[in-house]
């Protein structure tokens, strides 16, 4: 480790300070880093915005110094940014995510909190073998479960399927591919049965970088669609669902 400036998130450990974070709040989408940064944290500093990869310092209203930092979406992007994260010091990172449920019973505005992922994500084998496990740290989950409870916020911890794509990964057929390969046929329902809660694209990866690099992860996401009854994401209520993994997960961060 050293001050040099990393060349995909574009800051340095120097650029952190006398008093660097340990936590990094991770989303997919860099309008949601900023907004977390701007609207949940104080003294806030742009560290960078090279490539969309936008990342805030900031301070938890306890003092906290934290990052809210940008992965971009899919495996491949968050493992370039984890993997210089923890270069500038990390050492827990927290994925605020959004998500599709496949249970009937988990709603779109309620949150996802991830305990393990199913990865089916090529490039996590780069990581490490197809075996390994991609579970998260279990205190940073108990933490969020603990904010979420404290929040009255509807919460359902259980296994998440992270993987590569959105539309045939995920068994879209509303999209502009007309075919949907036979192993990706019936995936959905196959997950269900297996107790999977949810779809997204980072959760697997980020556990399996923990679990190799020896650092602290877990993954909150928020409901945006309901695949058991659509395709779709649900507009009307993305930015409710957005706010209730946000605030569980700002809450969790002052506690750890
Ligand atoms: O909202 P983010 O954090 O990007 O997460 C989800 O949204 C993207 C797909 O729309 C994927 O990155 C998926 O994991
Ligand atoms: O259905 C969804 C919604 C958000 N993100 C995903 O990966 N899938």
């Amino acid at each position: 480790m050293n001050n040099k400036m990393l060349y995909h998130i574009g800051f340095s450990k120097a650029d952190l300070g006398e008093f660097p974070p340990e936590i990094a709040l991770l989303s997919g989408d860099p309008q949601r880093a900023n907004f977390i940064a701007q609207t949940h944290l104080q003294n806030v500093q742009l560290l960078s915005e090279n490539r969309g990869l936008h990342s805030y310092l900031g301070d938890l209203p306890n003092g906290k110094k934290i990052l809210s930092a940008t992965s971009g979406m899919g495996a491949p992007s968050l493992s370039i940014v984890v993997n210089e994260l923890v270069q500038v010091g990390i050492q827990k990172i927290i994925r605020i995510g959004t998500c599709g449920s496949i249970q009937p019973y988990i709603s779109v505005g309620s949150i996802v909190i991830s305990k393990g992922a199913l990865c089916r994500q090529g490039a996590a084998n780069d990581i490490a073998p197809v075996e390994y496990p991609a579970t998260a740290d279990p205190f940073l989950t108990v933490a969020l479960v603990k904010a979420a409870q404290e929040l009255k916020i509807e919460h359902y911890l259980g296994i998440t399927a992270s993987v590569d794509t959105f539309y045939e990964g995920q068994e879209r057929t509303d999209s502009a591919n007309p075919y949907l390969i036979r192993s990706l046929n019936g995936i959905t329902e196959e997950y269900r049965r297996l107790n999977i809660l949810n779809y997204e694209m980072e959760a697997g990866m980020l556990f399996k970088m923990a679990g190799v690099y020896n650092f602290a992860a877990t993954a909150v996401c928020a409901v945006v669609a309901q695949r058991t009854m659509s395709e779709d994401v649900i507009l009307s209520k993305k930015d409710l669902a957005i706010n209730n993994a946000i605030l569980t997960a700002i809450c969790a961060a002052a506690n750890i």
